[in-house]
């Protein structure tokens, strides 16, 4: 493993008594972020669930939220947004897109974990117009063209 960035954190009042992200195993990718707020998402609904952290990035970083597996597998509960991106500059509330797409109401509790964070190096680039673009052996062929 390499060695963890870090990333600052601020606590907003509505957060208090939450834990703080963290990886749960040495080798784990995510750290699992918990719901500040109970809500009930209904079949086909969607919430921006509330979180309780602002964050600091540094720069050249972003944060990816991310589904938990046993969510999406048992209850159909997805990031609608998936992978929702938490740029180096923003320093608003961090939240959690979820999506029911699951047949039941679902309800989000206070303190239980409904996403992953996973911080990942960022590659800034900007686009450089041109008139030609070299050529190559796919050209134009895309969205299947290779065959199932
Ligand atoms: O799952 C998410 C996705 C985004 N954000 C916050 C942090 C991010 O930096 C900001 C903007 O996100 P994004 O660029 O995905 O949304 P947008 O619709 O393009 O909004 P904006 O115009 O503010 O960039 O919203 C979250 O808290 N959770
Ligand atoms: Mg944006």
């Amino acid at each position: 493993m390499n060695s963890a960035i870090e990333i600052r954190l601020k606590r907003l009042p509505h957060g208090e008594g939450l834990p703080i992200p963290a990886l749960a195993t040495s080798g784990a990718a995510g750290m699992d972020v918990v719901a500040a707020e109970d809500v009930i998402i209904p079949p086909g609904g969607r919430h921006a669930v509330a979180t309780g952290f602002a964050f600091a990035i540094p720069e050249g970083y972003e944060v990816q939220v991310r589904p938990r597996s046993g969510l999406a597998l048992k209850n159909g509960i997805t990031c609608l947004n998936t992978p929702g991106t938490i740029d180096a500059d923003y320093r608003g509330e961090v939240k959690v897109i979820l999506a029911n797409l699951g047949a039941e109401p679902f309800a989000v509790k206070r303190g239980e974990r409904i996403a992953q964070l996973v911080a990942a190096p960022v590659q800034q680039a900007r686009f450089a117009e041109v008139d030609d673009l070299d050529e190559t052996a796919r050209g134009a062929g895309g969205f299947g063209s290779t065959g199932r």
